[in-house]
């Protein structure tokens, strides 16, 4: 028999993935956004499992998706190569050219929504309210607006409108810990958790019948559950919460009256089943770690996109009680077992709380013996079990990686998340250097040979630690992180600025603190190697993050890489340019080993 080589680890950073779908509601076409041509685009099968084929070329990935009720025509957002600024278009289900139907330039749109009739698309947009939002109705067919919503005091989106078009819900977000749903009712405005001072937020709402709403909160509790608002009796039931456990969306089965709850528990999602009439809850075994969209086509049937630390994003479709797996997204050549999973582990941080962590340790015949601190970005985010192809490349490379859930993050309650506001640089810096303590204690790594990587909040942190802790490192990589919170305050998306002071700070009030949790404080103390990566088009990072460090660093005379994509935004949509910059990413570290044998 032929003896094969072993993948090649280059491989492992031609992975792709799958960001969205959806399930024509005959359930004969299925059109989902993937970059298996190196770019994302919409493909369609028609199923079952029929070869895909292409149904735009824009090379943008999408950020809505949705058919008309009739299967007519499809709904799909796309920006411009990161910008942000998502149009919205009409395509035929079978391809052809695009026709714009919410397009103006310089304008962030959200949340479109379809009547049932497919007559009128309803979308919150900053194009007459950058800060706060509008939503307008847009009648398709003649291109006719009306402003139904004007955003105030918060962030406000639509989030559904009822068939007959008399009900309207929406939301005001104040910050990531802060939201509040309303329900429009004709003219009257009802306000679907009970009134409080007390921060909370409600993050998912849906119309159940014309006077039924349920809704996923955390209203006077630390972990979101399910809750019910009668809109005629105006009462609020809380229905089902599980103990460390974190609803996250709802999706209605309308045909037979079933509600699937997304969960997330820590580094893992689950997946509840509702009957709304018998009252019955059930648990889901679900085929993935983690859950990335679930949709319920007209007919009940149930379908998940989803992935794991191991296992590449695949859409399956649920028959009886079993997910048949109906997109083969794999890894040509390669197996589960190639991939290295990570161990769950928790460490006490510096205050005795406990820190959870994923920590991929590289394989025996890979390990050199090299320790990558991950912090990762949000931050009211988390790292999760998720399939990522650049941590696969750096293990099969040598490197082992270790990544906290430092406070503020997400998974752990609202309290924990609310731990991060205000305070970005305190606890979680000490809580990343309680994780770089606990490798050295246990004999993973060894101090000054660390190497920090992250991106967005994560290339914040990786640069704030090497300015205030530059002794455990000998190299970093920041991409696209913050480096001055005064500048990145008043950089951010218009929409973003009225929560800046509840999430980052405000800059007179908290000048003090902000000076201290900014990165550019300390650059005399940045003295190790440096990459910085950055996307030109990023705008919740602007550009200008990066190129002040860098130019400030580079005035030092400080061993310092810049790399800037053009064509990118915050992070990285085109797998040429994530290929390119993690092979130059592997290169500067390789430059950097500590060419020592293993320390444990
Ligand atoms: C404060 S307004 C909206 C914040 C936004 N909310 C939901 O998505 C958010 O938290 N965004 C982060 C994912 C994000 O982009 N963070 C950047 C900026 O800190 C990052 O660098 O991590």
């Amino acid at each position: 028999m032929i003896e094969f080589p072993k993948p090649d680890v280059e491989e492992m950073l031609q992975t792709v993935s799958i960001i969205d779908f959806a399930v024509s509601p005959d359930e004969k076409q299925f059109i989902f956004c993937t970059n298996i041509s190196g770019k994302y685009n919409l493909w369609a099968m028609d199923l079952p499992n029929a070869f895909p084929y292409r149904l735009t070329f824009n090379n943008q990935p999408c950020h809505e998706l949705l058919y008309d009720q009739e299967g007519r025509f499809v709904i799909a957002g796309f920006d411009h190569d990161g910008d942000e600024n998502t149009q919205f278009y009409a395509l035929k289900p079978h391809g052809g050219a695009m026709k714009k139907v919410v397009y103006q330039e310089n304008t962030r749109n959200f949340s479109p929504q379809l009547s049932s009739d497919g007559e009128r698309l309803y979308y919150s947009s900053s194009k007459e309210n950058p800060s706060y939002l509008n939503t307008y109705c847009l009648q398709l067919s003649t291109g006719e607006e009306t402003t139904v919503l004007e955003g105030s005091g918060g962030t406000t989106y639509i989030a559904e409108v009822s068939e007959d078009e008399t009900t309207t819900l929406y939301y005001q977000f104040f910050s990531n810990t802060n939201s509040r749903y309303y329900a429009r009712v004709g003219e009257e405005e009802i306000l679907l958790t009970p009134p409080t001072e007390k921060e909370h937020t409600v993050s998912f709402a849906v119309l159940t019948s014309p006077t039924e709403v349920y809704l996923v909160t955390d209203y006077e509790a630390d972990f979101s559950y399910l809750a019910k608002f009668d809109l005629e009796t105006k009462t609020f039931t809380k229905v089902k919460e599980i103990p460390k456990e974190g609803f996250t969306t709802l999706i209605y089965d309308k045909e037979n009256r079933i509600l699937y709850i997304t969960a997330e528990k820590g580094v893992e999602d689950r997946l509840y089943a509702y009957h709304l009439d018998e009252g019955l809850w059930g648990n889901m075994v679900i085929p993935c770690d983690l859950i990335t969209k679930v949709a319920v086509a007209k007919s009940g049937t149930v379908y998940l996109l989803g992935g794991g630390s191991v296992q590449l994003g695949n859409v399956y479709k649920r028959e009886g009680d079993k997910w048949v797996q109906i997109t083969r997204n794999k890894m040509a050549g390669m197996a589960e077992e190639d991939f290295v999973a990570p161990e769950v582990v928790t460490y006490p941080s510096f205050d005795g709380l406990e820190i959870e962590a994923l920590f991929y340790k590289a394989k025996e015949e890979h390990d050199k013996g090299e320790m990558i601190l991950w912090p990762h970005g949000g931050p009211q985010h988390a790292e999760r079990k998720s399939f990522n192809a650049i941590f696969q490349y750096f293990l099969s490379n040598g490197y082992s990686i270790f990544a906290p859930n430092f406070r503020g993050s997400t998974g752990y309650g609202l309290n924990f998340t609310k731990m991060v506001e205000r305070a970005w640089g305190a606890g979680p810096r000490l809580d990343n250097i309680a994780a770089l303590d606990w490798l050295i204690d246990q004999g993973y790594a060894k101090k000054g040979e660390i190497i920090v990587m992250g991106g967005s909040y994560g290339g914040y942190m990786s640069l704030l630690l090497h300015g205030r802790h530059a002794d455990y490192f000998k190299a970093v990589i920041d991409v696209c992180g913050p480096s001055n919170l005064f500048s990145f305050i008043h950089s951010v998306p218009e929409d973003w600025k009225s929560a800046m002071d509840a999430w980052v700070g405000h800059p007179e009030r908290d000048r003090e603190k902000l000076i201290e949790y900014s990165p550019s404080t300390y650059i005399d103390q940045m003295i190790k190697p440096m990459l910085v990566v950055q996307g030109a088009n990023d705008p919740r990072v602007v550009k200008a993050e990066s190129d002040q460090i860098v130019e400030a660093l580079k005035e030092k005379g400080r061993d310092i890489t810049y790399i800037v994509m053009e064509d990118e935004g915050h992070g990285f949509a085109k797998k040429e340019n994530e290929i390119a910059v993690f092979r130059q990413v592997l290169e500067f570290m390789e430059k950097y080993a500590s060419k020592t044998a293993n320390v444990h």
